[in-house]
């Protein structure tokens, strides 16, 4: 059994209980629920920003703990004025401590989009993801088939919110391609045995058609880096750990930014 196995499972008994815990009914009276969802499109291609999807990440199953003391406000709000084009927020306790207050608190003090990042294997998550301030969801394939994929995008769609896939491989990217769709990602990081891999990205640059938001995600700690997956197509680039495991993420940007 993978650990991408093990957190599957985990997450099935998560979202049972948290259905008994609060109602769909429920979320839909959250205010956030209600709220008009930032563009994704927009943020990635505003000439302003950069381009990154700069991700709030404590610990992750591969690395173990990677910052557990800096706070989740502080370092969204670096992240936007640094010049990031979304801010990602793991919600996900049991392997990579994060939690759903932490998606809440960042969407208090941001004015840019801001994705869910979760481990999606229910309607339920994505409704919950809307209710507590996220802007876009992530459909990972590696944990889903074509009509989850196909049947997750169409609600978040219908409820106003971005879709962000993410693939590894060709075979992945085929199986996944729904009009509903707005950004696909290619993630460097091999889900079952977390090996990094940029040229993931470069493989599969041109096959992604170019209506979507390309994004290459995991293991980018260069700007130069950025540089190289641009001219390959690429508008959005995914950065955690290369921010997180300093001491002083805010500052980690801002130097990384200056050297684009
Ligand atoms: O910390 P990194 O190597 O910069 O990677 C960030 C992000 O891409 C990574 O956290 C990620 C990509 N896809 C995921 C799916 C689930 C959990 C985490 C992820």
């Amino acid at each position: 059994m993978t650990i991408l196995d093990k957190i599957i499972e985990r997450k099935k008994v998560e979202v049972a209980e948290a259905k008994k815990q609060v109602s769909l009914e429920e979320l839909e009276q959250y205010p956030f629920f209600s709220r008009t969802c930032y563009s994704l499109r927009d943020s990635v291609l505003h000439p302003e920003r950069t381009g990154i999807i700069a991700e709030f990440k404590r610990a992750s199953p591969s690395k173990g703990l990677i910052n557990s003391t800096s706070s989740v406000a502080e370092v969204v709000i670096g992240y936007q004025d640094a010049g990031a084009s979304a801010v990602s927020v793991l919600t996900d306790s049991d392997f990579f401590k994060g939690s759903l207050a932490d998606l809440r608190t960042a969407r208090e003090v941001l004015t840019i989009p801001l994705l869910r990042k979760e481990f999606i294997v229910d309607t339920y998550q994505i409704a919950e993801a809307k209710a507590h301030g996220a802007d876009i969801i992530l459909l990972i394939a590696a944990c889903l088939d074509s009509n989850e994929i196909q049947a997750y995008a169409d609600y978040a769609k219908s409820l106003g919110l971005n879709v962000l896939l993410e693939v590894h491989n060709e075979e992945e990217l085929q199986r996944s391609i729904f009009d509903s769709i707005d950004a696909i990602g290619v993630n460097n990081r091999n889900l079952k045995d977390f090996v990094v891999d940029l040229n993931h990205s470069y493989d599969l640059a041109n096959t992604i058609p170019n209506r979507f938001i390309k994004v290459s995600e995991s293991g980018i700690s260069d700007p130069k880096t950025i540089k190289e997956l641009k001219k390959a197509g690429f508008q959005g680039f995914l950065i955690g750990e290369n921010f997180m495991k300093t001491g002083d993420p805010t500052k980690a940007i801002k130097e990384f930014v200056k050297e684009l």
